[in-house]
């Protein structure tokens, strides 16, 4: 068999993975650039596609390549492409709004209903040789940035658009629910936004053990108690005094965002990032009694990349610790075990390479 095109890797159905060969993507629009697809990490997103074919109201209806934490080389550019040349280095955003509405004029473009975002249904994602975006979403890498760190950029911008919405101030206590990668980039940016208290809660020792020497200033296990009795402890044993300022949920698990809740002092933000059942029991009361700010924080918006990359760069946010394993391309399968096993941080799948399109055809 000759070389491939565009080697992809599609979800089919509930737990069903095939690569299949894709037409490589023309370019759309003369801004448009084609990236050859060098690193993609999995986000818990794609794994709840992959377990669970859904995430709230984006249903996986039709066969969809998986992926959008990617980084790659521009390959080709559109005929207007003035900020990017062929060979730069670039971390890729993955949604493309419409750029038109209200949302995305005022700057929430995440908000945009027609919003084409990568791995979300009906739109393919990264996990293929090529790739195609308007070039404003691919953000050349600085030099002292690797392709590896431009993969986990995304990640990082979810985690900065949390910290932003929780409106982190110095010497803030902040509570972080989840240790997996969007909990602890949220405990690293809280840090780098100034925050004295960043508590990091997981029911998995082994990824509470990582936080404490990632970023977080100390750690929490909840106990087969109640939500509330949870939050307790939590207070006691990090002296939160009334409560703490701010807590990000990064798990999706109704205790966590139970405890919470609980555990907030007046007036402080609960933020949402987490995403797993579609509707759970939620402390509405206390939410009341305490006039808490209670957001929700959906991927990223504008200036939210640029910060992730600085960070990166500056050295203030390290995302190499979080990278447990890079696998081939046509080894992905098993990284996505790997995740669902518990036993990673975040696994990166190796774009496509010369020698490997054979392969790949095969399995
Ligand atoms: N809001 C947004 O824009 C985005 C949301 N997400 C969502 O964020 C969540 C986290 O993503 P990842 O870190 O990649 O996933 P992950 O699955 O690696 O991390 C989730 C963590 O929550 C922990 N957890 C589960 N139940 C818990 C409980 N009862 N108490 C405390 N911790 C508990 C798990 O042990 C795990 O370590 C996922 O639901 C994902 O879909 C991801 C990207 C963007
Ligand atoms: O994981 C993310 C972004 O990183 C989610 O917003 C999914 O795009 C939802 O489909
Ligand atoms: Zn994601």
């Amino acid at each position: 068999m000759g070389d491939l095109q565009n080697p992809s890797l599609v979800l089919k159905d509930i737990l069903q993975f095939e690569f299949e060969d894709r037409p490589v993507p023309k370019l759309q629009d003369e801004h448009d650039v084609l990236i050859r697809v060098k690193f993609t990490g999995i986000c818990g997103s794609d794994v709840h596609y992959w377990q669970r074919g859904r995430i709230g109201q984006f249903v996986l209806e039709s066969p969809m390549v998986l992926g959008h934490e990617s980084s790659g080389i521009v390959e080709k550019v559109g005929s207007k492409v003035a900020s990017l040349k062929v060979g730069d280095h670039v971390a890729l955003e993955p949604g493309v709004p419409c750029r038109r509405c209200n949302f995305c004029k005022g700057g929430k473009y995440n908000l945009c209903s027609d919003m084409a975002f990568a791995a979300t249904p009906p739109y393919d994602g990264t996990l293929a040789k090529y790739y195609s975006l308007p070039e404003d979403l691919c953000y050349k890498l600085p030099h002292n940035v690797s392709l590896e760190e431009g993969a986990v950029v995304e990640p990082l911008s979810v985690a900065v658009h949390l910290v932003r919405q929780a409106e982190v101030q110095p010497g803030n206590s902040v509570v972080v629910f989840g240790a997996g990668p969007i909990g602890l980039l949220c405990c690293a940016v809280a840090k780098a936004f100034g925050a004295a208290k960043v508590i990091s809660v997981d029911i998995q020792q082994n990824r509470l053990e990582f936080a404490r020497k990632y970023a977080a200033t100390s750690t929490f296990l909840p106990g087969k108690v109640s939500a509330a009795g949870n939050a307790a402890r939590l207070r006691e044993e990090n002296a939160l005094g009334e409560g703490a300022d701010i807590v990000i949920d990064a798990s999706g698990a109704e205790p966590s965002i139970q405890a919470g809740i609980h555990v907030l002092r007046a007036g402080g933000t609960f933020v949402q990032g987490g995403m797993g059942k579609e509707e759970i029991n939620f402390p509405i009361t206390a939410a009341c009694t305490k006039e808490l700010h209670v957001k929700g924080s959906f991927r990223y918006a504008t200036g939210d990349y640029k910060l992730a990359i600085g960070l990166i760069a500056s050295g203030k946010v390290d995302v190499k610790q979080l990278i447990s394993e890079t696998v081939q391309f046509q080894d992905a399968k098993r990284a996505f075990e790997t995740v669902a096993a518990g036993s990673s941080i975040k696994m990166l799948i190796a774009g496509v390479q010369a020698n490997l399109t054979e392969q790949v055809s095969t399995i």
